[in-house]
């Protein structure tokens, strides 16, 4: 049966798996490391890791990717990236090994166990949009087929438990299933009516997130946007989508916190088509104005709402295709155009003797891609992700919904896994305080990240909403000094200059992984910080006041 599970990954695309074995799962991991050719195997230090590294990875590929855990003690140990992955679509196969079916009939409590053996399949079933046992052999390769087909069409994390008397179970073979079949007269009445309001609108713009991403269709959507002529902003976790495409972009939308030109386009448009966007605070939550549910169309989730019209099971890409079908050979009319209105990102970083601003290590992260290649970056929660908003497009996997802190290192990781490129990390000190230890598993898994520490000695994003509390202020921790002992290679940086000549050293050094550990004062934040936690203040002021 393990062999019959390995062989559906490959098909259904997994090019990899995360892990941390552990009792219940070593007849399981036996096999993956028989299969490693196939499908390499990364282990990490602790299962947060393992969740964060596969969910970049999944991120990566736009497909599933896989984190195998132990029961119990592993798999409870990476609720929170999962759940991160539910939030954000991110299509990770959850593989945890478990108690055996015959020792779970004893009666006796085994360890690991919390309150019943099914309570771990439970949990996750909040946090994954598919589950499967596979305790019966004859049932395992459709429900095999089942949860990787949902994992694939919803890209959401699966839960597949693993008996660990199953796994040598004689399995026929998983035969995958076709995709789940939709309606295509709903599709064509939903596109008609779209393509009306769009036509019928004055102001009509165009919003993409990040299922535009997650399901692979960038070049359908940019071929759509550049047809239709209209104006197209990203949300902020779409942030970088179709920045390569000759779509009229004309930046990232994030309410009253991104810049008022891009809001303006967005909320004073009277035909706002929204595709693959999540209605969350983080895209809306600090909006100038609400925007009016009349004037939107939002395609998202496998269903469409045009203002109060609702069509159900309307996959994103049937509408995408049926919106082209409706402009085939509309050249974008060229009066009609946006110019795309881009920010310019910081450049020219003052190598001199000045401490170091957020807004100084995005012009030197800039200058450094300008003078090398960009490279893909790992964001963590923090500013360093609001400061990665004034970076050169690039592609970037960021927390930017569901918030965890703890991505980041991982993340980075797993990108290394799936990219086979060098990536950056950014995150600042309290979250590497979290899963930065990771780095001490790049030496075995042969990555080398090159890693910025935003290190301002303080929970500095709390620091923002409670300027009163003292418990934001954390310890200066000599995280370069950490670095060397963890395999790698650490620069302290406090001046411009320095961080110039450390950027400059770390790229160049590719033995092992680089970190740079960044002095910034307490209290500098970016503007974007900024401008967002006025927009938070000014959203939840009490009425009247
Ligand atoms: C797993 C988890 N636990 C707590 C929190 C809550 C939080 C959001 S931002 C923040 C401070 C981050 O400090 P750091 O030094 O990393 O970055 P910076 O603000 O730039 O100084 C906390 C504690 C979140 N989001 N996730
Ligand atoms: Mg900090």
């Amino acid at each position: 049966m393990a062999r019959a599970l390995i062989d559906a990954l490959v098909d259904h695309g997994v090019h990899e798996v995360f892990g941390l074995p552990g009792d219940f799962a070593l007849p399981f991991f036996r096999h993956l490391e028989q299969n490693a050719d196939r499908l390499p195997l990364y282990t990490l230090a602790h299962e947060p890791g393992v969740g964060f590294a596969a969910d970049a990875a999944a991120r990566w590929h736009g497909g599933p990717s896989v984190a195998c855990v132990t029961y119990g003690a592993g798999a409870l140990n990476m609720v929170n990236p999962i759940a991160g992955a539910f939030s954000e679509k991110s299509p990770v196969v959850v593989i945890s090994g478990a108690p055996g079916v015959d020792e779970a009939g004893r009666g006796l409590l085994l360890h690991h166990q919390v309150r019943t053996l099914d309570s771990q399949l439970r949990i996750y079933r909040e946090i994954t949009c598919d589950q499967a046992v596979l305790d019966d052999p004859h049932r395992a390769p459709a429900e095999i087929a089942r949860v990787l087909r949902s994992c694939r069409e919803q890209s959401r994390p699966v839960y597949i438990e693993v008996p660990r008397d199953r796994v040598d179970a004689p399995c026929e073979p998983v035969v995958p299933l076709p995709p789940s079949s939709w309606e295509p007269a709903a599709v064509n009445a939903c596109a008609d009516e779209v393509m009306a309001r769009l036509f019928e609108a004055s102001r009509p713009v165009l919003l993409v997130g990040v299922e535009v991403r997650r399901f692979g269709l960038e070049g359908r959507v940019a071929e759509l946007a550049s047809r239709l002529g209209m104006p197209v902003a990203t949300t902020f976790m779409g942030r970088g989508l179709l920045a390569e495409s000759a779509a009229p972009l004309v930046g990232t939308y994030m309410g009253l916190a991104g810049r008022p030109e891009v809001r303006a386009v967005v909320e004073e448009s009277d035909g706002l088509l929204m595709l693959g966007v999540l209605m969350s605070d983080t895209n809306f939550g600090v909006s100038g104005e609400r925007v009016d549910p009349r004037a939107t169309m939002v395609a998202a989730d496998r269903g469409v709402r045009v203002g109060f019209h609702v069509y159900p099971d309307v996959p994103l890409d049937a509408l995408i295709d049926a919106l082209l079908e409706r402009c085939a050979g509309r050249a974008a009319p060229a009066e009609g155009r946006v110019a795309s209105a881009l920010p310019v990102p910081p450049r020219g970083l003052v190598a001199d003797a000045a401490a170091i601003h957020p807004r100084d290590i995005a012009a030197a992260l800039n200058d450094l891609f300008d003078e090398t290649e960009p490279m893909p970056v790992a964001s963590d929660m923090g500013d360093c992700l609001f400061t990665a908003m004034d970076m050169v497009h690039t592609p970037l996997v960021a927390p930017g919904y569901y918030a965890t802190m703890g991505f980041g290192v991982p993340a980075g990781l797993g990108i290394s896994a799936a990219s086979g490129r060098r990536p950056l990390v950014m995150v600042g000190d309290g979250a590497f305080q979290m899963t930065g230890w990771e780095l001490g598993t790049c030496a075995r898994n042969g990555w080398a990240p090159i890693v910025v520490v935003f290190n301002n000695a303080s929970w500095e994003m709390l620091r923002t909403f409670q300027p009163e509390a003292g418990y934001n202020d954390l310890d200066v921790w000599p995280f370069a000094r950490l670095a060397e002992g963890l395999g790698g290679r650490g620069y302290a940086v406090t001046t411009r200059a320095d961080l110039k000549a450390a950027l400059a050293a770390a790229r160049a050094d590719e033995s092992r992984f680089q970190l740079i550990d960044i002095a910034i004062p307490r209290g500098a934040i970016s503007d974007t910080l900024a401008r967002f936690v006025g927009a938070i203040k000014g959203a939840n002021r009490p009425p009247g006041t």
